[in-house]
């Protein structure tokens, strides 16, 4: 993702040294093939499935990140996160609409393993020891891998399938990837303002996302 012309904050630094694993995570097979019109359409709704649990979770991570950022001296960033929580209202039911459009029963579904693993992450956010610029950063990147990954479905050249194209859509907008941009800004500002330990962890946790979300889209495509 550019960084708008502005100054390379440390994210675009981290994005730039770690550019090998953010692409496994942004062009993962799995998304590629829904870009190339190849993609297997029960990997897809095994992702579906599996997505609409991990959104739930995603919920609760993102009330926690709330929480510490009502806890800071300037919580001036607390409408940028609402707006998110509210817009995971509109997005667990999207989940159900699509759902059902293919069919997948979403209350007979289990975590997979790989799944199962990303929440147990995300729910170590519970831990106020964790700090607010580690959380927003990791929330910052989650979107991130979402916006990059959908976006390159639907640029120049593009043969997904027509039915695809609204999954692509909801992450690959431009409104989304502003969004993603805001998220960004104000990472950058708290990293910028960080300790050197914090800023370590912001790092250990922003390519655990990427590993997360590799294995994430793995097991949608693999079942693993
Ligand atoms: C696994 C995963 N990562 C990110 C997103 C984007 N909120 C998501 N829905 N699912």
């Amino acid at each position: 993702m550019d960084s708008g012309g502005a100054d390379k904050g440390t994210t675009a630094a981290w994005m730039a040294a770690h550019r090998g694993m953010y692409e496994r995570a942004t062009r993962h097979p799995f998304t590629v093939s829904i870009r190339d019109g190849t993609v297997d359409l029960a990997a897809f709704k095994r992702w579906l499935g599996q997505d609409y649990m991990f959104v739930r979770e995603f919920v609760a991570f993102l009330a926690s990140v709330l929480l510490k950022c009502c806890k800071q001296s300037d919580s001036s960033d607390m409408e940028i996160i609402l707006g998110g929580l509210a817009s995971l209202s509109d997005e667990l039911s999207w989940f159900k609409k699509e759902a059902a459009k293919w069919s997948v029963d979403l209350a007979g579904i289990s975590p997979l393993t790989s799944n199962t693993e990303y929440c147990r992450f995300l729910q170590s956010f519970n831990d106020p020891e964790i700090s607010y610029t580690v959380a927003i950063t990791t929330f910052w990147i989650i979107e991130t891998v979402y916006q990059d990954s959908f976006a390159f479905c639907i640029q120049d050249g593009h043969k997904t399938p027509l039915e695809l194209l609204g999954t692509c859509q909801r992450w690959g907008s431009p409104e989304f990837k502003q969004y993603c941009q805001s998220l960004q800004r104000i990472a950058d500002r708290c990293l910028a303002n960080a300790t050197s330990d914090a800023v370590k962890s912001a790092e250990e946790a922003f390519l655990r996302v990427l590993e997360l979300e590799i294995g994430f889209w793995d097991m949608s495509s693999s079942q693993s």
